[in-house]
């Protein structure tokens, strides 16, 4: 399925259409260098394409699922005077495409977070579409402990949760355990941590047993209507859900509700 291996993001696919990726840079605790959100970018691009794929979980190696951005590249580059602007904006664009790619992406993504999860890390759970964390996992934007404010984090963040547990991360830094995490809707479900990979996995496969056709209709349609007025959400949703109705998979679903039997996806 894949066209190549890039050693920094795994990418392990099962038959029933669940992909999952692994971040693998433990020794930098998965940090993003520029290199790590191009292949998170390529992946995404490739699995875009892939009808195959019906659910992506993201996982990371190691014991932290990932530690924001690159602190030693981005030294390296403030350093640079010349180069120092341009590579920060390239990098903060490539940063935002992959997190747009993630929400774009037709097929659902599941974060599975090991441990923990800091600024463009927390950005990153948060703009996965579900998440299952190990109760070692925690969660914080700490910007402000190095004179930063987690701008680009505050985008996906305040989209996941309400404004002022989200400020209150932002502005505090504050580590944020698993179960509160779970309370403020940044994640779904919280287990022991030798339980984790199975849990998410099992999410992933029961979206996978699901009409593929309904599932990416569903998500687009999910994030689509979010940003809109109600009475245009409604009418985006209506168009959708007339589109859907249309479909092989709802005439198979619907008939085979009637007939008491399980349905047989065309994922059309
Ligand atoms: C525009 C940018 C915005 C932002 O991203 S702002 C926020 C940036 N992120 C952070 O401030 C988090 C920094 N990291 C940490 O606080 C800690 O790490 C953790 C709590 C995530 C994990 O702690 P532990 O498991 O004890 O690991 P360890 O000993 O601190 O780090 C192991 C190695 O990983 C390197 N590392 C950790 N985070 C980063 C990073 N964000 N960028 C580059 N390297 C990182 C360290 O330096 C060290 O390396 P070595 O083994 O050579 O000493």
């Amino acid at each position: 399925m894949p066209d190549g291996t890039n050693p920094l993001l795994l990418r392990q696919d099962s038959e029933t259409g669940v992909t999952r990726l692994t971040l693998n840079r433990p020794d930098s605790r998965n940090s993003l260098s520029f290199a790590m959100l191009g292949a998170l970018q390529h992946a995404l691009e490739e699995i875009a394409r892939d009808a195959r794929v019906r659910v992506v979980v993201l996982a990371a190696a190691g014991p932290v699922f990932c530690a924001g951005h690159d602190l030693r590249e981005i030294t390296a580059h403030r350093n640079d005077e010349d180069a120092g602007r341009g590579f920060f904006e390239a990098a903060m664009q490539r940063c935002a495409t992959v997190m747009q790619a993630i929400v774009a992406l037709p097929q659902p993504v599941i974060a599975e977070v090991q441990g923990i999860a800091t600024a463009a890390g927390c950005q990153m759970v948060a703009s996965c579409d579900l998440a299952v964390a190990s109760e070692a996992a925690k969660f914080c934007t700490p910007g402000v402990d190095i004179g930063l404010f987690c701008s680009t984090p505050a985008v996906a963040l305040s989209r996941a949760i309400a404004a002022k547990p989200a400020l209150e991360m932002l502005l505090t830094g504050a580590m944020v355990p698993a179960a509160e995490a779970q309370r403020l809707g940044l994640v779904n479900r919280v287990v022991p941590a030798a339980e984790l990979t199975a849990e998410a996995l099992a999410l992933a496969g029961q979206i996978a047993t699901r009409s593929a056709h309904a599932v990416r209709l569903g998500k687009a349609a999910f994030h689509r209507q979010r940003g809109l007025p109600l009475d245009q959400a409604y009418a985006h949703c209506a168009a959708v859900m007339t589109e859907n109705l249309l479909a092989e998979d709802a005439a198979e679903g619907i008939g085979a509700f009637l007939a008491k039997r399980s349905p047989v996806w065309q994922d059309r």
